[in-house]
């Protein structure tokens, strides 16, 4: 893969896509945060998620980073709606997501990647990316079945999003090839498409750089800064990739046995002694509790 930053040329979410009837605006709305107010998850006596609280500031990345078993990945299936949260909340601007079903918050603007591939193996690159369009999809399958002109306006319109949105994530090239036979980076680019084609408002990235190259991570990093810079939506980062965290992110929560111990800049972050400390073992920072006061 090359290391070009993707052209600007998808339109910001909410500004009418192709299939979705509405006129196109010239100024995208302002998109809402999403808050996470109390979020607690218990699983038979295992506290995974314990109280935790942060707001995504619309068009951020905010990562939420932590050694293994912190929760990220507990606190990403309550955020799409894959576990229910014991108790606290999750609200979209003011929209409460908390106990919603996966396709309802889906529909509410909240796409997500996983961790694993998990794309239809035989399926184009384009058709793969067209099935993030299916909530959009107004055209009944009777009318699509008999090939009305009314659907297959429609289906035309939806390639066209496609299209725009490939080249945006770099795969113009590729969207007649099989998903299957790309690269694994690419592979991983085409899930961050479809999620993308559900023309989303806030977009869940789960490792999107693991098990890639450095010239995959590189590439990956760009379009994902590209989303926030050109689209504007906001993006949750789950990854263990450190350089791409401190490259990519405006906000960095970081999670230690289900609890937030510490959350703000990069760079704050990246020294404050708690997070050390979690990250390299008790030893590695000392607690300011310990010290000696200064005379
Ligand atoms: N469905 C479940 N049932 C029981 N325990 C679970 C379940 N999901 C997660 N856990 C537990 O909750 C804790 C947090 O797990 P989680 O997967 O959220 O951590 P993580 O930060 O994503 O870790 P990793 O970086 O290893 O993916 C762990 O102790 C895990 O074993």
């Amino acid at each position: 893969m090359t290391d070009d930053p993707p052209r600007n040329t998808a339109r910001p979410p909410g500004t009418a896509p192709p299939g979705d009837g509405g006129p196109p605006s010239a100024s995208p709305p302002r998109l809402p945060a999403l808050t996470l107010s109390g979020l607690t998850v218990r699983f038979a006596g295992l506290t995974a998620l314990d109280g935790v609280s942060f707001t995504v500031e619309p068009g951020s990345v905010h990562a939420v980073i932590g050694p293994n078993g912190a929760g990220k990945s507990t606190c990403f299936n309550v955020l799409s709606g894959v576990y229910r949260a014991t108790a606290g909340s999750v609200r979209l601007g003011d929209t409460e997501l908390t106990g919603l079903a996966p396709h309802r918050i889906a529909a509410l603007g909240v796409a997500r990647t996983f961790q694993n591939l998990a794309l239809p193996p035989h399926a184009t690159v384009a058709d793969s990316m067209l099935l993030g369009r299916h909530r959009l999809t107004r055209a009944g399958f009777l009318a699509s079945g008999l090939g009305l002109p009314s659907a297959a306006g429609e289906a035309r319109r939806h390639r066209a999003r496609v299209a725009e949105i490939a080249e945006f994530v770099g795969l113009a090239g590729d969207l007649d090839r099989p998903a299957g036979t790309l690269p694994y980076g690419k592979q991983k680019l085409v899930e961050l498409g479809r999620a993308l084609c559900m023309e989303p408002r806030v977009l869940l990235l789960d490792e999107p750089v693991a098990g890639m190259t450095a010239d995959e991570r590189r590439r990956t990093a760009a379009v994902v800064s590209g989303v926030r810079d050109s689209l504007g939506i906001s993006i949750v980062l789950v990854e263990h990739d450190m350089g791409v965290v401190m490259r990519l992110a405006d906000t960095v929560t970081v999670l230690d046995f289900g609890r937030l111990i510490a959350s703000g800049p990069p760079a704050r972050v990246q020294n404050d002694p708690a997070v050390v400390r979690a990250y390299l073992g008790a030893d590695a920072a000392p607690d300011p509790a310990d010290q000696e006061p200064t005379p």
